[in-house]
């Protein structure tokens, strides 16, 4: 990112009196909303608080060499350990979560999908007849022109088309001109064709676009990537550096610590001030910015709901044992942690496994392969084409660009029902029967949301158009099919860290405490070593390795589960959930907190529940609906 650009400050003394709205997180939906506030109100000012620089981001894949070596120590990312897992073997989940201008958007694997259809309807099902009423929906329908505002999709080249059979529809999916790009890799590795021919083997659908809300088969998904340069497109660029505006400022490398309100004015009067730290400087006393109109949070999963609990905002008693005063008990703050998790199937094929030895000289079937980056030459050479404008090889690919989204029904047919019959018996039955999968004096308002998010998702995992698998697979030395638990039924959280309320919160991600995740892991994984069987399979003489021949009953696959799943796919979110309050809710559909003014919440923690995709897609168009929710609340006021 250009280092330069007028807006970016660097010192609290370099910042305006005052703003009229202020952005605490320049992360993916924060600097979406940013940009068009600051777009909306010319005459208006808009201030971002970053934590972050503005760098260059090690992403996930960028410098390429990071793909297969540990990444070295960086300022550009947080890395996170939860609690251990008692329901999992004691293991703790790592996450990762950007810090840095563009959040997460600028670190992460640039897998740009979006959920189907069911999800985001699940979204309003959970609010219940509370939000029902209410102008303003967050279903499919509400959202689906924000995702096309979103992106600029650009389509590949006829040449890309004839080689990989691309596919996509711009009407049903597309058609904004936003400077986050959309594009398809120029590369693919030359086995790719076994996964397609695996998965059309199993008769999966293959749609010609899955942004559309229709999301089930083969997909083919793009990268958040500049259809010229090829090289990563993130909010960073499009959303703030990318931009020339002279209302718009970007403090970096300053923590906010809390939003508080101005002495005697009380929870009721707006707006709160934000309270800020320098990170450069530590010797520097915190420093007060006055928000005109209101403050919004964008901080992220794991950050939102630690800026409001510093704030007094959640659950009175970890407050208490943070010593922090409590502004409003609201127990909803860092509740509903969710994540993608799940462990994988392993195969072993002959024309791949000739191919992890560098040495070997027997003729290959594809070539080449990811192995081919063991090999030093190979990989100095990707490395080259990844560093030309515009960049080539393996390395545009980032995480990969297809996967399969199969429903519960069609992965399991002859147990998803009685699957869901056990997930509806829980969301009509007592608060006591939900008790269990949560911490001991969990309050009612949660144990009553969940029970509504266990309708919602009762509805979501009986549509056999509504996917509850996801399987990127990895090829490489042994192919892997990861198996994505898409809609989980446990639920964690996120809580102030006691003895340091400024430091990183802690995560309790309680994975599994719902057993009924275990049915559906398992459901899944049964589907997915039938792909053993298939004719592609038997002729690249596929033998499964993990679980293996050993692992038969239920038990022994509940043990391999536990012992080898993953625990987060990086997409925490859910934190301050847009639910009721009597729900165990934090925001409204205006994405107001509850209970306070002035101060309203955009970013991931947002979702009551997690879609079934990557998150980055989802950041952008919740960050595009914020926008303009705020937008037309205040041009009514200020005309
Ligand atoms: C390693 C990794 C890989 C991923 N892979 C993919 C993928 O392939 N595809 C995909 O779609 N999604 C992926 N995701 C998920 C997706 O990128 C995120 O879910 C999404 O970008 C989150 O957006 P956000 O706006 O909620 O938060 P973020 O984009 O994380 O923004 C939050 C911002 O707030 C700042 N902040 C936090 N606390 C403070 C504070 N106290 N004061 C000031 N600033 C603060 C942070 O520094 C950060 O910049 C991945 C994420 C990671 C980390």
């Amino acid at each position: 990112l250009p280092g330069h650009h007028a807006s970016l400050k660097r010192q609290v003394s370099q910042l305006r009196p005052t703003y009229d709205f202020i952005i605490i997180g320049g992360g993916t939906s924060g600097l979406t909303v940013a940009d068009r506030l600051s777009e909306a109100f010319p005459k208006k000012t808009v201030l971002v608080i970053e934590y972050g620089d503005v760098e260059y981001a090690y992403g996930s894949f960028d410098p390429p060499q990071l793909w297969l070596g540990p990444p070295p120590a960086q300022a550009s990312a947080w890395t996170f350990f939860s609690q251990p897992n008692p329901d999992v073997n004691n293991k703790t989940a790592f996450v990762k979560v950007g810090q840095l201008v563009g959040g997460s958007s600028a670190v992460n694997g640039q897998f740009f999908d979006r959920g189907s259809r069911f999800d985001y309807d699940a979204w309003t099902e959970a609010g219940g007849h509370e939000f029902r009423s209410s102008d303003i929906k967050w279903d499919w329908h509400g959202l689906l022109p924000y995702f096309k505002k979103s992106v600029t999709f650009t389509k590949p080249s006829a040449e890309l088309v004839q080689k990989y059979g691309y596919t996509w529809d711009i009407p049903a999916a597309y058609g904004g001109s936003t400077p986050i790009h959309s594009s398809f890799s120029p590369f693919q590795w030359a086995d790719w064709v076994i996964q397609r021919d695996t998965w059309r083997d199993l008769g999966l659908p293959i749609p010609k676009e899955c942004a559309g809300g229709d999301k089930q088969g083969i997909c083919w998904v793009p990268t958040s990537q500049h259809p010229v340069t090829a090289r990563r497109s993130h909010a960073g660029l499009g959303h703030y550096a990318d931009v020339r505006r002279p209302n718009y400022d970007l403090l970096v490398k300053h923590q906010v610590i809390r939003v508080v309100y101005p002495k005697g004015s009380g929870k009721s009067s707006s707006p709160p001030l934000v309270e800020v730290r320098s990170l450069s400087n530590p010797a520097q006393p915190v420093f007060n910015v006055t928000a005109k109109a209101e403050v919004i949070i964008s901080a992220g999963a794991f950050h939102t709901p630690t800026i409001l609990q510093r704030s007094g905002i959640g659950p009175a008693a970890s407050l208490a044992a943070a010593g922090i005063p409590t502004l409003i008990d609201l127990p909803g703050v860092g509740a509903n942690l969710q994540d993608h998790s799940g462990p994988g199937v392993i195969w072993n094929c002959n024309p791949i496994i000739q191919l992890t030895t560098i040495t070997d000289t027997k003729p290959r079937t594809f070539s080449p392969v990811p192995a081919d980056l063991l090999n030093a030459t190979y990989l100095a050479e990707a490395t080259a084409q990844f560093n030309e404008v515009p960049a080539r090889g393996p390395y545009t690919l980032a995480l990969g660009n297809t996967a399969i989204y199969v429903s519960l029904p069609r992965a399991a047919p002859a147990s998803f029902q009685t699957i869901v019959s056990k997930i509806l018996e829980l969301a009509n039955g007592p608060l006591s029967n939900v008790a269990p999968f949560f911490p001991p004096n969990t309050d009612a308002t949660i144990l009553q949301g969940y029970k509504s998010q266990l309708s919602a998702l009762a509805t979501l995992l009986s549509n056999p158009q509504a996917p509850s698998l996801e399987t990127p697979w990895a090829t490489g030395s042994d192919p892997t099919a990861w198996s994505f638990l898409l809609h989980p039924l446990s639920r964690g959280f996120v809580r102030l860290n006691p003895t340091d309320p400024l430091s990183q919160p802690l995560l309790d991600y309680r994975m599994l405490s719902n057993p009924l995740d275990m049915d559906i892991h398992l459901a899944h994984l049964k589907f997915l070593r039938t792909l053993v069987s298939t004719p592609t399979m038997k002729k690249y003489g596929a033998v499964e390795v993990s679980p293996g021949a050993a692992v038969q009953t239920d038990a022994q696959l509940a043990e391999y589960v536990r012992a080898q799943m993953i625990l987060s796919f990086q997409h925490p979110c859910c934190t301050a959930a847009m639910m009721p309050r009597s729900k165990g809710g934090v925001v409204g559909p205006d994405l107001k907190v509850h209970g306070v003014k002035g101060i309203r919440v955009a970013d991931m923690s947002v979702m009551p529940l997690l879609p079934g995709s990557h998150l980055s897609a989802t950041a952008y168009a919740v960050g595009e609906k914020a926008a303009d929710i705020i937008i037309d609340e205040w041009k009514k006021s200020w005309h």
